[in-house]
């Protein structure tokens, strides 16, 4: 056995991941050919590098298969519901920032805070015989922020990429996605609510508060975590 650390096996957040371990003396990297998702790490012993998807990565440290991994506070905050229960931050890394926001198309000239989308949806299901559309991916997220918002009157539609074109292609009037740059959204005539902002992002290690321990990863664990904080 060895302590497990996952981290996102492809894009910004790999590449990115692998650089913050380096800085630290800590090389992580991809084995084999460019298909296959093994990888190693050197400059400490006992810890083993897991490739998969971030959005994998929160369930895995839920379930204690994974001691150790990096991936958006978004999708932990998305996909564990008792997330303080079942994770640790250990640290913020400083990139993938990104913001959760609720967007609606910028012709919508009267919509611009939660409350006008709130008064838009209940004329829009009069006209329309049914309930406006929220794309997203991030579903309970959006639920409780529109519940604290007091916006009941909609319904959400799952979009798991490219959520910004659901408007345009006529299967959702509004979206809630992230934005990092603002260019996807305006590329495709969206803008923010002013007080549509569900919560800032960024990449994150974190630590399983159930993953089994033997004394040997126990060990790999406080070494690693002593490296990491200098
Ligand atoms: N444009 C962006 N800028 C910065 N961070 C981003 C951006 N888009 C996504 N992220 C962050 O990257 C993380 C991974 O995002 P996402 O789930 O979209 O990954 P992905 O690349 O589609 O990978 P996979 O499909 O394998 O899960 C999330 O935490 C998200 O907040
Ligand atoms: O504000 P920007 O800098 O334009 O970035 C925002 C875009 O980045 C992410 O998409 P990604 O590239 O991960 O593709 P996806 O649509 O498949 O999620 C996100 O879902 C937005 O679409």
């Amino acid at each position: 056995m060895s302590l497990k650390l996952g981290v996102p096996s492809k894009g910004r957040l790999m590449d990115k991941t692998f650089a913050w371990f380096e800085k630290r003396g800590i090389t992580l990297s991809r084995t084999g050919s460019d298909r296959e998702y093994a990888g190693r790490v050197d400059g400490i012993d006992g810890v083993s590098l897991v490739l998969l998807s971030a959005g994998e990565i929160p369930r895995e440290l839920a379930a204690g298969r994974l001691h150790l991994g990096v991936t958006g506070t978004d999708l932990v905050l998305e996909k564990l519901p008792l997330w303080e229960q079942q994770v640790e931050e250990i640290a913020q890394l400083g990139f993938g920032q990104a913001d959760l926001i609720i967007a609606v198309p910028a012709c919508w000239a009267d919509v611009d805070t939660l409350d006008d989308l709130d008064a838009a949806a209940a004329g829009f299901r009069a006209r329309h015989g049914h309930r406006l559309r929220i794309a997203t991916k991030y579903h309970r997220l959006v639920r409780d922020f529109l519940t604290d918002a007091g916006v009941a009157d909609y319904t959400l539609v799952d979009s798991q990429g490219a959520t910004e074109g659901t408007v345009k292609n006529e299967t959702a009037e509004a979206i809630a996605d992230i934005t990092s740059t603002g260019e996807t959204l305006r590329a495709n005539h969206l803008k923010i609510l002013s007080d549509g902002l569900i919560l800032r992002s960024q990449a994150t290690l974190w630590r399983s508060r159930v993953a089994p321990l033997n004394p040997g990863d126990r060990q790999a664990l406080e070494l690693l975590l002593d490296r990491l904080a200098r």
